[in-house]
């Protein structure tokens, strides 16, 4: 069955191997499976085809029962990234409610051999009016092809009043940190939260997080290339979402309670964003952002 609806979790899957697993919890993807390619990847082909890589991190002490964000796969980040900056956020809490939110799937749009796409929504309620008093509706498209992961974030204000806000997608990839190289991010402008969020310039051709490592690159171009050498490659290209934040915590990452062992040592968070300002939207207007994940 290409479209799985099951209680709590939708699983789409293409004839070609691949599949991607999203929680109504936060409509997380916490699983995309999706077939290597031959000649690029150390992953062998086998008999059956090329094998079929997890391309997402989930800490195996993650909560998927809703009782706190997960920890790992692409939580999304709205109406705020990071702690509210704004005093009529402050009732917000890091990132925002749209990760700790149940969503509704809404329909399957689509179910072909050129992708698999499901639709997700989450509209504003009495809980988020309480900590946001702003009308809005939020459509969340996951696309999957052979080799590609296309998320798109569609924000409506609904209201009357202006609806501002900031969204990110906070990808964790699998992959071992050591030798994990972003590129191409030189002469890019970033804040380092590891350094009080001062200002600088990276002035490295590629990226790597081989120490703790939380820079919010801003304006950074939108495309990126995430490459572990010798096993995999993922390009990222973006519409409207300018900015792109690179975490990995290190050693510090064993403070999260839902943080594996190690867990720090086997994914890097490339997390392309709209953060750097907020997107202000007038009465009836709408917003949309979008990834695409392409293993290469
Ligand atoms: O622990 P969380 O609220 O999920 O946040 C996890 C991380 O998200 C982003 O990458 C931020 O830049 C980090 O500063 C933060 O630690």
């Amino acid at each position: 069955m290409p479209v799985d609806i099951q209680s709590d979790r939708v699983v789409l899957h293409h004839p070609a191997g691949a599949s991607t697993t999203i929680l109504l919890y936060g409509a997380t993807v916490i699983s995309w499976i999706s077939p290597s390619i031959s000649g690029t990847s150390a992953v062998p082909v086998t008999a059956e085809g090329p094998a079929l890589v997890e391309r997402f991190f989930v800490s195996s002490l993650a909560s998927l029962d809703g009782s706190k964000p997960v920890r790992g796969g692409i939580p999304i980040c709205w109406p705020i990234f990071g702690q509210p900056s704004r005093e009529e956020n402050k009732a917000l809490k890091q990132h925002g409610f749209a990760r700790s939110s149940v969503w509704k799937y809404e329909e399957t749009v689509l179910d072909a051999r050129e992708g698999v796409s499901g639709r997700f929504i989450l509209e504003n309620s009495d809980q988020t009016d309480k900590l946001f008093p702003h009308p809005f509706k939020l459509v969340y498209t996951v696309t999957l092809a052979e080799h590609q992961l296309t998320t798109s974030l569609r924000v409506h204000n609904t209201g009357s009043a202006p609806l501002a806000f900031q969204a990110l997608l906070h990808n964790y990839f699998k992959g071992e940190s050591s030798i994990a190289q972003v590129q191409p991010l030189k002469g890019v402008t970033y804040r380092d939260k590891v350094r009080n969020m001062v200002e600088d310039v990276e002035t490295r051709e590629i990226v790597d997080v081989r120490e703790y490592t939380d820079r919010v690159y801003e304006a950074a171009g939108g495309n990126y290339t995430l490459s572990f050498p010798r096993s995999v490659h993922i390009s990222i290209k973006t519409h409207n979402l300018p900015d792109v934040t690179v975490w990995n915590p290190q050693e510090t990452g064993s403070s999260m309670a839902d943080m594996e062992p190690n867990g720090w040592a086997h994914y890097v968070c490339v997390e392309p964003g709209y953060v750097k300002q907020f997107v202000e939207l007038k009465q009836g207007e709408e917003w949309w952002g979008q990834q695409v994940l392409t293993v290469l």
